[in-house]
């Protein structure tokens, strides 16, 4: 099986594009190709598949064979990939996820895309829709208790769940050891992606993210659009933000006029390769 090895700010997937629908094994292949020792390593198997609303359809799975409704990394590497392999020409187009249709521009430089524009849709916030365990219209800066330590956190969803905690200090946050007690809490029937952040300025943040289904990662699209969010509904932010990550940032806005989160950043191919394994 031929596979292209992409990333979005060190945010990394492979890249599977010759199949119609969803594989039956997807989960277990998942697992077995993102393996950082045993596999090829990644963050999570991503499938490019023809969509009959969009231009092309995207499935992502988590490296531990969980399925995502959304991955912002994902979407401009998909977005990407389309482009620069010719499976689309223009160089605005549409891409399918579990969480709705996306809008994506790209940037194009000698024939291949460098930087990509998606309109990552309108934030939900309410607490069952989330989902969090909390039947409210809003969940800001609610207080979260793991691990004998209190934390607050916003809830939001960017079709899939993220809880939103400011720190003092992220880039210097102990991560592995928080993030997994927070991303199963029993507020999270779904699980939950964790941003950990803390505000330079109104207009720029360092974010460092523990993913619900692989662990710490080097950037999170949809954990940064979250993040602005929760800034600005918290009053920390502004609508429109630099986001820092482990892996690069991201440009992320919060529109005033449609609600919608649109986000700016890169997307790369590393290579290509091919599976043996089941
Ligand atoms: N890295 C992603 C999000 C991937 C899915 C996430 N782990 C989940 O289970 O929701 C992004 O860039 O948004």
């Amino acid at each position: 099986m031929n596979f292209t090895k992409m990333n979005g700010l060190g945010n990394d997937f492979i890249i599977v594009a010759h199949f119609e629908t969803l594989p039956e094994n997807a989960p277990e292949l998942s697992r077995n190709m993102c393996d950082r020792h045993f596999g090829v390593g990644a963050d999570g198997l991503v499938f490019i598949l023809p969509s009959d609303k969009a231009d092309i359809r995207m499935r992502i799975i988590n490296a531990d064979g969980s399925e995502a409704e959304q991955c912002g990394n994902a979407v401009r590497c998909v977005a990407k990939y389309a482009f620069d392999h010719k499976l689309v020409q223009d160089e605005a187009l549409t891409v399918e996820t579990m969480a709705g249709i996306q809008r994506v521009w790209l940037t194009v430089e000698n024939g291949k895309a460098v930087q990509v524009k998606v309109d990552m849709g309108e934030p939900i916030l309410r607490g069952e829709a989330i989902p969090v365990a909390l039947s409210q219209e809003r969940i800001v800066n609610h207080p979260i208790e793991a691990g004998g330590e209190a934390f607050s956190f916003t809830g939001v969803s960017m079709g899939n769940p993220h809880a939103v905690i400011f720190v003092d200090d992220a880039p210097r946050f102990d991560v592995e050891k928080w993030g997994p007690l927070l991303e199963t809490h029993r507020l999270f029937p779904n699980k939950a992606n964790i941003e950990f952040v803390s505000v330079t300025s109104p207009q720029e943040v360092e974010m460092r993210v523990w993913e619900r289904g692989c662990g710490q990662t080097f950037a999170c699209g949809t954990g940064a659009c979250a993040t602005v969010v929760a800034g600005s509904l918290t009053g920390r932010t502004e609508r429109r933000a630099l986001v820092h990550l482990k892996g690069g940032d991201l440009e992320i806005e919060w529109n005033e006029t449609d609600n919608r989160v649109y986000m700016t950043g890169p997307a790369e191919e590393v290579f290509v390769g091919r599976w043996h394994k089941a």
